[in-house]
């Protein structure tokens, strides 16, 4: 990359680049009526007595054309995005017209992976754009670099990001920075060095997107999604300038005509709504950024009434080199959508955008304080992470030190608010100190179980390879319960001191799950109250027997002998029937 010379780039004017790919007929479709021509690779005509139509395209691709032919149309842009322009490639089209399959290609598997550079170098047929961009543009990145790589979806109007396995998905908002333009808040960027760690991400986010079965095709996605790589330099060039570009590679929803004979679920009939309501929201900023291209007196663009089209902003009409592949299915079926995605076609090719390379001076306020905060953030991640904390504690706390960071960012603050800030900063502080203490803590018993406590007890060969007991201390005579949990079952040992003398018991194992655990509670307190008693009793005995004539500990009362003998009947007694019961308890947890 040339840097001093991007720096200087001038201005460009360039129009959306509109690509449309006509699918082959499905099996299902076999001896269907095809209705769609292609004339010289540029037009698209439709001859049917409901639509005649001749339109020309920057390139039509018939069923015949391959993954690989139509890359080459691609890969100029993904060598744009190495000098520093945005660059977005985007696939729209009714439901099943093969958007998925142009985005992210089909039938290949990324399970082998040592195989896959062959085949991307060979296969004409299965990859698509995504992965293609993929390859193309680390086989061209040179040293210097860093490349960041972030997956979102789009689902009933809430933005999820696909790299992130939270149980309960945590949607994300968007907003605007004058270094990153519109972003994503709380999207993870994960830092790729290689073209397989790219791949994986994308694989591990296709697995996380929504898809249903539809009429139109068996796996229908049912999210609009964009893959992003963010390229930067490392290092600023002489005029202290630092080169910054994005790739959106986006798939989005298909629009879906409602199935009148098909008894649709209420979920399905939500998203569909809100697919085709974000649908039309894009049609609508196509359509006006194609008027004000015409017109003096200009139209207001809808960007905010949906999540896509206020993310798409910058590559509708804004600094970015787009590409839209626009699907149709070739079939009479289908002519009246097929209709619309070209009249969409035709709209989106008069749409044209000022484009430069981007760069952005590295001493800027505003950088400065955005990587200040993230680094603040990174550490606190790195130290919750060392920390061990479930991935769910990280999420809230992260969530919350992002807020207090995005309001820092936003607000015009007085002493006052400062001030409160302050405050509100060192709770949030003192919140994750105590965290921090508690794992302390944790890792402190650990180091007593691995190398012996105070009280001499020294693990097993087992516990010290093990380091995951927690122990609780019962009684102030030395007794401990051990535990030793695992996903599967809890060791339950107890181990205390006799006469001087270290005992210890195995009281057998609990399986985990949630019902288990908690009667593991209540028996371990069942135990804690057996065990207090037999040891009381062992006292009692030991002192019966000497006679009550050697020292005793001077926690316990010295018990006169009447009352001794007592209680001694009576704690034999009680633990004649509680032993069993306990047993018993025991058993059925086995079970
Ligand atoms: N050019 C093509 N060559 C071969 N098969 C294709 C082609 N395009 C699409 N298909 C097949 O058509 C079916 C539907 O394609 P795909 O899932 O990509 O559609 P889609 O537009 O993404 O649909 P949706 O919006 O419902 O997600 C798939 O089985 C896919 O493999």
């Amino acid at each position: 990359m040339q840097q001093s010379k991007l720096n200087k780039s001038s201005l460009q004017q360039q129009s959306i680049k509109v690509y449309v790919r006509v699918r082959p007929l499905l099996k299902k479709e076999l001896g269907q009526e095809c209705i769609i021509k292609t004339d010289q690779q540029k037009y698209v005509v439709i001859e049917q007595s409901t639509h005649i139509l001749k339109q020309e395209y920057d390139q039509v691709f018939d069923e015949r054309v391959s993954q690989a032919d139509i890359f080459k149309f691609i890969s100029p842009t993904i060598h744009k995005a190495l000098q520093g322009y945005n660059t977005t490639i985007m696939a729209y089209g009714q439901t099943g017209t093969g958007k998925t399959h142009t985005m992210f290609g089909s039938d290949w598997d990324l399970g082998h992976q040592s195989t896959f550079i062959d085949d991307l170098q060979t296969d004409q047929n299965h990859a698509g754009m995504i992965p293609r961009t993929i390859y193309t543009l680390f086989n061209n990145l040179q040293y210097g670099y860093y490349v960041y790589c972030s997956f979102l979806q789009i689902y009933n109007e809430k933005i999820y990001d696909l790299l992130q396995d939270h149980k309960v998905p945590q949607a994300l908002q968007i907003h605007e920075s004058k270094t990153e333009g519109i972003y994503v808040e709380q999207l993870t960027e994960y830092a790729v060095n290689n073209l397989y760690d790219c791949l994986a991400l994308m694989k591990r986010g296709e697995k996380n997107r929504m898809i249903r079965q539809t009429t139109m095709n068996l796996k229908s996605s049912r999210s609009h999604t964009i893959f992003q790589l963010l390229i930067e330099t490392s290092k600023a060039d002489s005029g202290g300038q630092l080169l910054r570009s994005k790739i959106n590679l986006c798939d989005l929803a298909g629009s879906e005509k409602i199935n009148k004979q098909d008894s649709m679920t209420s979920a399905h009939l939500n998203e569909l709504k809100s697919i085709n309501q974000s649908l039309t929201t894009l049609g609508k900023v196509i359509q006006n950024l194609s008027q004000n291209n015409k017109n003096i007196n200009k139209l207001p663009i809808p960007y905010r009434e949906s999540k896509i089209t206020r993310l798409l902003q910058d590559s509708l009409g804004g600094n970015t080199l787009t590409n839209i592949f626009v699907n149709v299915a070739p079939n009479i079926y289908n002519i009246d959508e097929t209709a619309n995605s070209l009249k969409f076609a035709q709209r989106a090719r008069n749409i044209t955008q000022i484009v430069q390379a981007n760069s952005i001076n590295a001493t800027d306020q505003e950088l400065v304080n955005k990587l200040l905060k993230e680094i603040d953030y990174l550490k606190q991640l790195l130290n919750m992470k060392r920390k061990g904390l479930n991935s769910n504690d990280m999420h809230f706390k992260l969530m919350k030190i992002q807020e207090e960071n995005e309001r820092l960012r936003q607000a015009n603050l007085s002493v006052n608010d400062v001030e409160k800030l302050m405050q509100e900063n060192r709770k949030m502080r003192e919140e994750l100190q105590k965290l921090q203490s508690q794992s302390h803590e944790n890792s402190e018993s650990s180091h007593m179980m691995k190398y012996g406590s105070e009280e001499g007890f020294s693990g097993s060969e087992n516990d010290k390879q093990n380091n995951t007991y927690q122990q609780t201390k019962l009684s102030n005579n030395g007794l401990l319960i051990v535990s030793n949990p695992s996903m599967q079952k809890t060791e339950v040992t107890v181990r205390y001191k006799d006469r001087g003398n270290k005992m210890q018991t195995k009281l057998g194992y609990v399986e985990a799950s949630d019902q288990m655990l908690s009667r593991e509670k209540r028996l371990m307190s069942e135990r804690k109250r057996v065990i207090e008693r037999l040891e009381l009793l062992e006292q009692l005995q030991f002192r019966n027997s000497l006679n009550s004539s050697l020292p005793i500990d001077s926690k316990i009362p010295k018990p006169s002998k009447k009352n001794s003998i007592n209680l001694l009947n009576r704690t034999v007694e009680e633990e004649r029937t509680s032993l069993p019961k306990l047993k018993i308890a025991e058993r059925n947890l086995k079970q």
